[in-house]
């Protein structure tokens, strides 16, 4: 149910920050943040979008199983190498989340950021974390280049005060805690508009 919502919000995030880009890429890592990308892949298809996934090491659990059926029947792509990322107009960095490990970024995840750090003309929108930063510090070496857009989920982590706001625009979304629970755990209440999934920050 989290993940629904999450991938729904990185949905609407990238609808309301491109809304005319619509040959994406996302990119989904072995995780969980993966899974959010592949959430979202789903809804921008529906929504008139053309994505594609790159999904290089895919999990075998029953329901990302299901969210890659979801997909190929709905004839999403699945590419199984990236030729260039040029023929992308943006990227939804879908790699790692919240429990990345900072230090040197197995492969083929090393290469995949170089490969977008080296192609700047392409936006990217992050979802949660920027892949490969250091989830309290920030940028590190390694790591993918300062997003256009981050989506955090649920409120957002450390690294978000490391981002150039003068860049990066910052959404928060993954609208499934209530009052209580926020301020039980002394998450910020955001001002969420009738049934919107996401707000800028
Ligand atoms: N829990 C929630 O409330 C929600 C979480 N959501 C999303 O989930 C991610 C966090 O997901 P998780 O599965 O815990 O892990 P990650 O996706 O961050 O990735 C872990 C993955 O990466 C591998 N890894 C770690 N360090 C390295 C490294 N240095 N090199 C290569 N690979 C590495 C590790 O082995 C794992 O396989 C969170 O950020 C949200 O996006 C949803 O929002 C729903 C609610
Ligand atoms: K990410």
């Amino acid at each position: 149910m989290k993940m629904e919502l999450a991938g729904l919000s990185v949905a609407e995030a990238t609808f309301k920050s491109f809304p005319l880009l619509k040959d994406v890429l996302i990119i989904a890592g072995p995780g969980n943040n993966g899974g959010d990308g592949l959430v979202a892949a789903r809804h921008l298809k529906l929504w008139g979008y053309n994505p594609k996934v790159y999904y290089p090491k895919s999990s075998q659990k029953d329901l990302f199983k299901g969210l890659q059926t979801q997909l190929k029947n709905l004839d999403v792509e699945f590419v199984q190498d990236i030729n260039g990322f040029e023929k992308f107009q943006l990227i939804i960095d879908a790699i790692f989340g919240f429990s990345f490990k900072s230090g040197e970024i197995r492969e083929p995840f090393k290469s995949i950021i170089e490969g977008i750090n080296n192609v700047p003309s392409i936006p990217i929108l992050s979802v949660d974390i920027p892949s490969g930063w250091d989830v309290e510090k920030g940028f590190v070496k390694g790591g993918i280049r300062e997003p256009d857009v981050l989506i955090s989920l649920t409120a957002p982590k450390p690294v978000a005060n490391h981002l150039d706001l003068g860049k990066t625009q910052h959404f928060v979304g993954g609208r499934f805690i209530g009052k209580e629970f926020a301020e039980r755990y002394g998450i910020e209440i955001y001002n969420y508009k009738g049934y919107d999934q996401t707000v800028k920050l």
